[in-house]
């Protein structure tokens, strides 16, 4: 018998044991053992490699979840029942204190303040933006475009490469969302929190429940429920469970509770939670129209000289380059002012209000007639063109002259950078895509 057999085996006969119990009305314990058969499930289900047998396991799978989430909703009622009373009697108790430690280390793992990103500052992206506008705008100001069977989205997953704006897409969610936010990185919840993670994870989908319409988002989702379970501790299989269970939840009836999930690397996550994850929209590289609008977003306000058309050739050469990439670029570029102040030796007076601009080192002298600046002559002042030789830290603060940056710095630093994602990830995310997800 190989090892995935033996393990769906062993997962079976402590299924028999939770549904054993669950029957005699032994609930605590009943839910115990689905968590523990859960767990096995999906090991087993990591290395099950005949597509049908997946399918199947997968959904024997889901069932066991409903039953355990079922299980779990009427445990915690029975179990608040006393709590309320004691809450009424003396003020609550141990259990109490130990939910308000455990939320106390959640409100540090978790943000909840509201970011400052529109829509707007978001390039490209259209189909993405669409797509959470649906989840998260439309059902709370227009709630009658959701009755009867069009029911808004419940777990939405962004996927693709590094630096494609999915964490600064979910800022923008938060920011525009009249929704709670919950933001949580799960690499932090699994190794700051390793024992507690999995009651963390509970306890933060009860605090979104409550403060419901919410929306937790969380980065990394892979290193939550990924399906790489070679070296995968009981702790981290526990936390996937939990997360699992609490997901199936969310499908089924957390009215104006969203699931928001951030990954480079879809395919590993658990084929369980990608289902979890309803829809799944592929955050590409961006185009050049939306490359260009990076440009835009990234220079914002500062002061160049720049035309339209330099900015169609930046946006052509940068095919390739994620957002990240783009804006990297943009601030190389922005610095290069800064360079020109350091570097130089020698500064133009403005005749009208007494401004000093440095020159450029490789336009030094400014004119034919500059002295040299030689160990012997030291003249500090040009009598022919009126450039004086000094060195930035001899300027007074508030007369300096801030060189607008150029379009060739631009260039200079789109020719000296380089794309961070490689042709064979992004085949990858299309063959992902094809199988999975759908096009943002
Ligand atoms: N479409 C975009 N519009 C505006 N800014 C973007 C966009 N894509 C990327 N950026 C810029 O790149 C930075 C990095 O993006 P972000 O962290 O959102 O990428 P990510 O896809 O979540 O990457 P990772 O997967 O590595 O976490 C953002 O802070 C933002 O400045």
């Amino acid at each position: 018998m190989t090892d995935n057999s033996s393990m769906i085996k062993q997962a079976t006969a402590t299924v028999a044991e939770a549904i054993k119990l669950d029957n005699e009305k032994e609930y605590a314990e009943a839910y115990a053992k689905y968590q523990r058969a859960l767990e096995m499930f999906l090991v087993a289900l990591k290395y099950e490699k005949n597509p049908r047998s997946k399918e199947i396991l997968t959904k024997r799978v889901e069932g066991y979840m409903v039953r355990a989430e079922q299980l779990k909703e009427a445990i915690d009622a029975e179990r608040d029942k006393p709590k309320a009373a004691a809450a009424v009697g003396n003020g609550g108790g141990a259990e109490d204190a130990e939910k308000s430690k455990l939320r106390g280390a959640l409100a540090s793992a978790i943000v909840t303040e509201k970011p400052n990103v529109s829509w707007d500052d978001v390039a490209g992206l259209d189909r993405a933006k669409a797509a959470l506008k649906e989840a998260v705008i439309l059902p709370t100001r227009f709630p009658q475009l959701f009755e009867g069977e069009r029911r808004p989205w419940k777990g939405i997953l962004l996927y693709g490469p590094p630096g494609t704006g999915k964490s600064y897409l979910a800022k923008a969610v938060a920011t525009e969302a009249d929704a709670q936010f919950f933001s949580v990185s799960s690499s932090d919840l699994v190794s700051k929190w390793q024992g507690e993670s999995e009651r963390l994870v509970r306890n933060l989908f009860e605090m979104a429940r409550e403060a419901r319409p919410a929306i937790i988002f969380i980065d990394e989702v892979d290193s939550l429920c990924g399906s790489r379970t070679d070296g995968e501790n009981d702790s981290q299989r526990r936390i996937k469970t939990e997360f699992l269970v609490q997901m199936q939840g969310v499908g089924k009836d957390d009215k104006g509770l969203l699931v928001l999930g951030a990954t480079n690397t879809p395919w590993s996550l658990d084929p369980a939670m990608r289902r979890r994850f309803e829809k799944r929209v592929y955050i590409s590289l961006p185009e050049k129209a939306a490359r260009k609008r990076l440009f835009e977003l990234c220079i914002g306000e500062t002061e160049h000289t720049m035309t339209r058309q330099d900015l169609d050739s930046l946006a052509e050469m940068t095919e390739g380059y994620s957002g990240a990439d783009v804006s990297i670029a943009v601030r190389e570029a922005l610095m290069r002012p800064l360079r020109i102040c350091q570097e130089a030796k020698q500064f133009k007076v403005h005749p009208d209000d007494g401004m000093y601009e440095p020159v450029p080192l490789e336009e030094t002298p400014n004119c034919s007639r500059c002295p040299p600046q030689t160990s012997k002559s030291k003249k500090k002042r040009c009598d022919s063109c009126g450039a004086v030789f000094i060195s930035l830290y001899d300027v007074e603060p508030d007369k300096l002259f801030v060189p607008p940056v150029k379009a060739e710095d631009f260039f200079y630093a789109v020719e000296n950078s380089n794309t961070s994602v490689s042709q064979s990830e992004l085949g990858r995310f299309d063959e992902w895509t094809a199988e999975f997800g759908q096009d943002g």
